[in-house]
């Protein structure tokens, strides 16, 4: 007792001790019991757990009957990404809708059906009546990813027909969500900023006749100003993360609560919990967060020598969070390279030397280059490890002016519409509850009386 109450800081550290005590497990007996720690095997590959038709990864080619590490490809629906990322670019079209269509469909749509999916997706550009003041308004807060699982678990409330899992319906709640995701985001982020930094608070409402993309920019900026430059970039971005497969950790989530015939909207608060980890799509904001530690602590950031020296730091926990991570680095399949970090890497370029940020550019550069070297020395690497999506993902957004607070939620705008694909794959498809198995070590006992404990 500390003045009257239970002091629960010193019984939680007395107890933390206490639970990794009595929760210990040997890591032996994974390979004992032959127990795919992460549900992977040895060699880094994921074990089956479902089969898609929604879009494939390449990171290893067969090579006179062996795997071997290949430059990471991704496939949205059997088209590389990059000739969607190019699509968009060169017929100075937004890539967004049309690959949302894509995904969701299943196949590249025609003018005219594109025009209508960009109509529908503008007319559910649209939150319940004091939506943002009733939920979005109160108790804001600096984690944008929480503030938007919160506003997606609410708007549940709104919906007479919450838990209907007939596909029109669940079709209905994951335009209404893709849609809605930049409105509680950006908005989210204003009642922050305004609460809790003082800054002024505005709410733009989205334009019928722009993308995506265009809006975000929109409704975060207080004149609504941006150039065509700046949305095509985000477009690109949000293209580049809409979807990974049905395994990575946030879809899976959606898959393994979709099995349980819960609602939409509870298997996308759960996928949204899942991206937040800095293991995942919080990997972006840590990105930024580790370089700006990195230049605070390094004396010459020129210097590869000391460059190095604070990246090996970092691996032995002495750095930055602690945690051992080298942010922006390694993949769960990718090995030699991810496609998105490429693509990327070519256009920060460009916008870091129209920004004046080339020292920037050349230090993300540099640890592009160190940190592989450096992560191979320090751990056991079984596939190679190479720059991810996140490593640029968080520059190209800080030269955007976008707050770093929404970097997570942008990647969550995007990939939304991977969730809503899977989504709807499991529900058309499996009809099977995941339960997956774990090995007992519990040895049973006596129950003993109190009085003799
Ligand atoms: C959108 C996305 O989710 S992309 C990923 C974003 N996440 C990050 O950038 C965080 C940093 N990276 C990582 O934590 C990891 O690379 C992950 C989680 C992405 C993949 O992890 P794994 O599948 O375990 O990768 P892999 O099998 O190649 O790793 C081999 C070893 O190297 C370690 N390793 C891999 N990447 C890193 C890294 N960036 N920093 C430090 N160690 C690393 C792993 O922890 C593993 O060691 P262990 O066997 O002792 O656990
Ligand atoms: O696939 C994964 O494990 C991580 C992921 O979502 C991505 O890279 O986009």
């Amino acid at each position: 007792m500390k003045n009257g109450r239970y002091d629960l800081d010193n019984f939680t550290e007395q107890y933390s001790k206490v639970c990794v005590e009595k929760n210990f497990i040997d890591t032996n007996l994974y390979d004992e019991y032959g127990v795919k720690r992460g549900l992977r095997d040895k060699n880094g590959k994921g074990v089956l757990a479902g089969i898609t038709n929604i879009s494939a990864i390449h990171s290893h080619d067969v090579v006179n009957g062996e795997s071997v590490p290949s430059e990471g490809k991704l496939f949205y629906r059997g088209y590389n990404v990059i000739d969607l990322v190019n699509g968009a670019i060169n017929n100075k079209r937004q890539g967004f809708e049309e690959a949302t269509y894509l995904l969701l469909f299943g196949s590249l749509p025609n003018e005219e059906q594109l025009k209508e999916f960009e109509v529908i997706l503008a007319s559910c550009r649209n939150l319940p009546k004091n939506f943002v003041k009733d939920v979005i308004m109160k108790a804001p807060s600096k984690d944008i990813m929480n503030s938007l699982t919160k506003s997606v678990l609410t708007l549940a409330s709104y919906d007479d027909n919450v838990s209907d899992l007939s596909l029109d319906n669940v079709l209905k709640q994951c335009l209404t969500l893709i849609a809605t995701f930049p409105m509680m985001s950006v908005y989210g982020y204003h009642a922050f900023n305004h609460y809790e930094r003082d800054d002024s608070f505005y709410i733009h409402r989205p334009e019928e006749n722009l993308s995506t993309a265009e809006n975000i920019l929109r409704m975060l900026r207080p004149d609504k100003v941006y150039t065509d430059l700046e949305a095509s970039v985000l477009d690109i971005a949000l293209l580049l993360h809409m979807e990974h497969g049905g395994g990575n950790n946030s879809t899976f989530t959606t898959r393994v609560v979709s099995s349980s015939g819960s609602d939409t909207y509870s298997a996308i608060a759960a996928a949204l919990s899942s991206l937040k980890g800095p293991k995942h799509g919080g990997a972006n904001i840590k990105v930024v967060e580790m370089m700006n530690d990195l230049e605070a602590n390094v004396a010459d950031t020129k210097d590869e020598a000391e460059v190095e020296r604070y990246l090996v730091k970092i691996l032995n926990k002495q750095a930055f969070d602690n945690r051992g991570l080298i942010y922006g680095m390694g993949h769960a399949i990718y090995s030699i390279s991810d496609p998105r970090a490429t693509v990327f890497k070519g256009f920060v370029e460009k916008l870091a030397d129209e920004k004046g940020r080339r020292a920037d550019f050349e230090l993300y550069s540099m640890i592009e280059r160190l940190a592989p070297e450096v992560i191979a020395k320090e751990r056991r690497i079984y596939k190679g490890v190479s720059a991810n999506v996140d490593f640029y993902s968080g520059f190209v957004y800080s030269m955007l002016d976008i707050p770093l607070e929404l970097y997570t939620p942008i990647f969550a705008m995007a990939r939304i519409v991977g969730w809503s694909a899977h989504r709807l794959e499991e529900l058309i498809n499996v009809d099977k509850i995941m339960r997956p198995a774990y090995v007992s070590i519990v040895t049973e006992k006596n129950y003993t009386e109190m009085s003799e404990r």
